[in-house]
């Protein structure tokens, strides 16, 4: 990849390689754009199989930062790490302590939180080194793990597009395959079965699997063959890249509805779903309950206020809808323009110059 070629063809602002001999520490820190604010997003720890890839899966989720702080009408600009490892077997507290001194020395550019990957515990551990994460254990005021906030809004995000597809959002009876049972979609399976919804679902974590069988009635799939299973709504809630060319073909469901970041492999893959008449919920939109939990901690947690604007994820899920049909364009598109429309205005409304804090007459300064 040539690297600032792509920096300039998608806006970034700053991409920073992070090296720690000792602990073993490899993260790439992107800092995609700071319009409305300070860029946050989470810290991903993951196998990757090279650098380029990792650097990839950096810059894209930064990207997606950016859009969903906006759409979710943040104040907070896009950003993301990833650190290069497996989150099993290396960890380590020097890691992550001498990753906090590298967001420290961003000055508050960029505020970091959970990923997959990464947990509390790690945060707390950054914390020791840096202000600027959200995310850590509650006793220290925070707001703590974010996937049950996430899971929440994907939730309510699924109701909304349920309405869209079926004429009504209730999910009680609805058969929804949820593609990996990790943090986010443990919960979300258990909102589904408290509604009434049947689960079928699958991992490459059998432990995951068994609990949301055992827990939730669920019913287990290979983890190939979710795709192409009988059901209403398809719950992407693992990796990225998945809805592609060879799962579209497959797909039954007329809702997608999860908490994966980045689940269109490329945007023609939006197309082809729209053409097919599947509603889809834009994943940055419905997944953005986290990021809202977390950015709450910037005033002083307050838990009622969160989930109040989490709730919201309904509203903002059918504004996409709405701008969808209003423009006859995908609803990824949809979203797009709806974060980027946001964008642009705050940085019309900030273009006049406001003092900062610093007096520019010298003479003043010095009192
Ligand atoms: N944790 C959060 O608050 C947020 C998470 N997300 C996104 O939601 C997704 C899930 O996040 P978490 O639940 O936190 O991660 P997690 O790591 O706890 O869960 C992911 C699960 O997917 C499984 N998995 C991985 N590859 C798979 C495959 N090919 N087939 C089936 N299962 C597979 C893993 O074994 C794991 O159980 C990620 O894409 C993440 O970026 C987005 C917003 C916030
Ligand atoms: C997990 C969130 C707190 C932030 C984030 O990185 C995301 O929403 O993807």
């Amino acid at each position: 990849m040539e690297l600032f070629q792509y920096m300039e063809k998608y806006d970034y602002e700053q991409v920073l390689f992070c090296q720690d001999k000792e602990s073993g520490l490899k993260a790439i820190i992107v800092i995609h754009d700071t319009t409305l604010g300070p860029a946050l997003g989470g810290t991903r720890m993951w196998m990757y199989n090279s650098e380029e890839e990792a650097l990839e899966d950096a810059l894209r989720l930064a990207r997606g930062m950016t859009y969903k702080n906006a759409a979710a009408g943040l104040n907070l600009g896009g950003g993301k790490t990833v650190i290069i490892g497996d989150p099993r077997k290396d960890k380590n507290e020097a890691m992550f302590r001498a990753f906090g001194r590298f967001i420290q020395g961003l000055n508050g550019r960029y505020i970091t939180a959970e990923d997959v990957g990464t947990t509390v515990a790690d945060m707390d551990i950054i914390y020791q080194e840096t202000d600027y994460v959200t995310g850590i254990s509650p006793e220290f005021g925070s707001s703590g793990n974010p996937s049950p906030a996430t899971a929440y809004g994907v939730y309510r995000g699924m109701k909304a597009a349920a309405k869209e597809a079926f004429g009504s959002d209730s999910l009680e009876g609805k058969v929804v395959a949820v593609q990996g049972v990790g943090n986010v979609a443990y919960h979300l399976c258990r909102h589904l079965h408290e509604e009434g919804a049947k689960l079928i679902v699958t991992d490459i974590n059998k432990e995951a699997v068994a609990r949301a069988v055992e827990e939730f009635g669920a019913k287990a799939v290979d983890p190939n063959d979710i795709y192409g299973v009988e059901c209403d709504i398809f719950a992407p809630c693992a990796l990225g890249g998945i809805i592609n060319d060879q799962t579209i073909p497959q797909l039954k469901a007329k809702v997608i509805a999860g908490s994966a970041n980045n689940q269109l492999k490329e945007p023609r893959h939006g197309d082809m779903i729209h053409e097919m008449g599947i509603v889809y919920a834009p994943d940055y939109v419905i997944n953005a309950g986290g990021v809202i939990n977390v950015a709450d901690e910037l005033y002083g947690y307050n838990r009622e206020r969160a989930m109040k604007k989490i709730e919201q994820i309904y509203d903002n899920i059918e504004k996409v809808f709405a701008i969808a049909k209003r423009d006859n364009i995908p609803t990824y598109v949809a979203a797009d323009r709806m974060a980027e429309e946001r964008i642009e205005t705050m940085r019309k409304a900030r273009s006049q110059f406001l003092q900062n804090g610093h007096h520019i007459l010298s003479r003043c300064r010095a009192r």
